[in-house]
């Protein structure tokens, strides 16, 4: 008998030491900011390197030294391509504001240009041609033209880069350019690697075709480009496994998750700061500011941990591929047990924003799941230009005021305990064991009472997952 006692002590302290080990892993994964610290690097040697450095600089531009930019926003007048959501001022602001977030860029000068399509060589007619050439030349030493356009074709790059004699972007080389600079993390630079390759190879694939006197690159050039997309996109798969794993952990120790997403800018980790209350999250006024997917912990106010996941967030008018890259984390938050979509109510574009989150969304998450709209930076507008653009059961919050943030933990609160089959159970306990430290430890405590028959024992209602109601019971096992 003793030795049973022995041997169950023994195996109650050594289940301790696991817990604890748990714990500590389980503190690794919520204050893990950045999950991908594990390196994704893809080895490449100098040579390589320098190589695609120059290939991509061809094709890419350069961005040292900064630009004085002419931007061109382009729009279809008429048909079923002209964008009735939004207006071409609006989308020459958020050209504008994209140039702006590239470290010594400004904007110098600006044109609406209408359109009938986007196809032509020089997208204009030579009347039109010669009024932008005119407009640009008026505006002192512009360095290079931004033509807001999802992608340009090469031959329109090349046509109008002769035309204008001036370096000429897109949207795809300038959101790239971006990246390169927000880029900070292993994983985010691979992913940035990758969203930039196929527009460098469908250019350079282009260029062949096209000739217009620079050097020809050889099919030892193509074979290098598909030798680097090969070594990436086994990069990328290491990236999923790595994410896969993180995900078995969490879930195994059953936190509840919530994705938050939205538009760039749209206040996403500054939501997640004040939920939080983690101070080391720094918001910023850029776009793109978050690359990474990460996650933080935070308690609901019945005291269940949960984690909130920071996400990349969208933008119009950008190719697939360009975001391709990205769906693996964005995937990832996806599933969680919960979205929230953070729009930024203040923006004059804000229903084309919330729109088009909502579209690239759609096909990354399963049609029940729970998403609950928040309407943030309701301190800088109008009561009722707020009501006058909220979608129905909108949450008004302000990120940074804290104002509607308590409103929106419970509602969090109560939309976790109706989707993740949280159990509550009443568990009777003896008062000072290390069941109740168990308890206390793992579940949410909503109420603890002495036993009335017998005072030496606890009635405590939790609130625990299923698999930490698993672990409760092979707990007593041990002990
Ligand atoms: N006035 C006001 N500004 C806010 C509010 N929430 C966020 N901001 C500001 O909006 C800017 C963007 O905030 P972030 O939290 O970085 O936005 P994000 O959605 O994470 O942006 P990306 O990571 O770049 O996609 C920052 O300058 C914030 O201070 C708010 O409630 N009111
Ligand atoms: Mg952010």
């Amino acid at each position: 008998m003793q030795c049973l006692k022995k041997l169950a002590v023994l195996n109650k302290s050594q289940y301790i030491i696991k817990r604890r080990r748990e714990f500590n892993i389980l503190n690794v994964i919520c204050q893990c900011k950045y999950e991908s610290d594990v390196a994704f690097e893809y080895t490449e040697n100098e040579k390589e390197k320098n190589i695609y450095a120059q290939v991509s600089q061809d094709y890419l531009g350069t961005v040292v030294g900064g630009n004085r930019i002419f931007v061109i926003q382009p729009y279809i007048k008429w048909g079923v391509n002209k964008k009735r959501n939004t207006t071409p001022q609006l989308q020459l602001s958020e050209a504008k504001a994209l140039v702006s977030n590239l470290t010594s860029w400004n904007v110098v000068g600006e044109k609406l240009v209408p359109l009938l399509s986007l196809q032509r060589n020089k997208l204009v007619g030579s009347g039109a041609l010669e009024t932008l050439k005119h407009d640009i030349e008026k505006c002192p030493h512009v360095t290079a033209i931004f033509i807001s356009t999802n992608s340009l074709k090469f031959v329109q790059i090349a046509e109008l880069q002769k035309t204008f004699n001036l370096p000429i972007y897109d949207r795809y080389s300038i959101v790239i350019h971006i990246f390169r600079e927000r880029a900070k993390t292993p994983e985010a630079k691979l992913q940035v690697a990758l969203a930039e390759l196929p527009y460098v190879k469908q250019k350079m694939i282009d260029f062949t075709t096209y000739r217009i006197g620079r050097i020809n690159y050889t099919e030892k050039m193509k074979n290098m480009l598909q030798a680097r997309e090969k070594k990436l996109r086994n990069a990328l798969q290491k990236l999923k496994e790595h994410r896969q794993r993180i995900k078995q952990q969490r879930l195994s120790y059953g936190f509840p998750t919530i994705a938050i997403v939205g538009y760039t800018n749209a206040g996403k980790t500054s939501l997640i700061k004040a939920l939080t209350d983690d101070d080391s999250l720094q918001p910023e006024d850029k776009l793109f500011a978050t690359l990474d997917t990460t996650v933080h912990p935070g308690l609901l106010p019945n005291m269940l941990k949960v984690l909130y996941v920071d996400t990349i967030g969208f933008i119009q008018d950008i190719p697939e591929t360009l975001i391709e890259p990205f769906i693996v984390t964005l995937e990832d938050a996806m599933s969680a047990d919960i979205l929230v979509h953070v729009f930024d109510v203040s923006h004059p574009d804000v229903q084309a924003q919330i729109q088009h989150v909502q579209k690239t969304i759609e096909p990354m998450i399963d049609e029940n799941k729970l998403i609950i709209n928040v309407a943030n930076k309701c301190d800088i507008v109008e009561k009722h230009v707020v009501e006058s653009v909220i979608p129905k059961d909108t949450f008004t919050i302000s990120a940074v005021k804290l104002t509607g943030i308590n409103l929106l933990r419970s509602r969090i609160e109560e939309e976790i305990t109706n989707t993740t089959n949280l159990l509550k159970r009443r568990i009777r306990v003896k008062s000072g064991s290390i069941e109740a430290s168990w308890l206390y430890k793992e579940t949410t405590v909503l109420n603890v009472e002495p036993d009335p028959k017998n005072l030496q024992y606890l009635i405590m209602d939790v609130y625990m997952t299923v698999p930490i109601f698993h672990k409760f019971k092979r707990f007593l096992k041990l002990t």
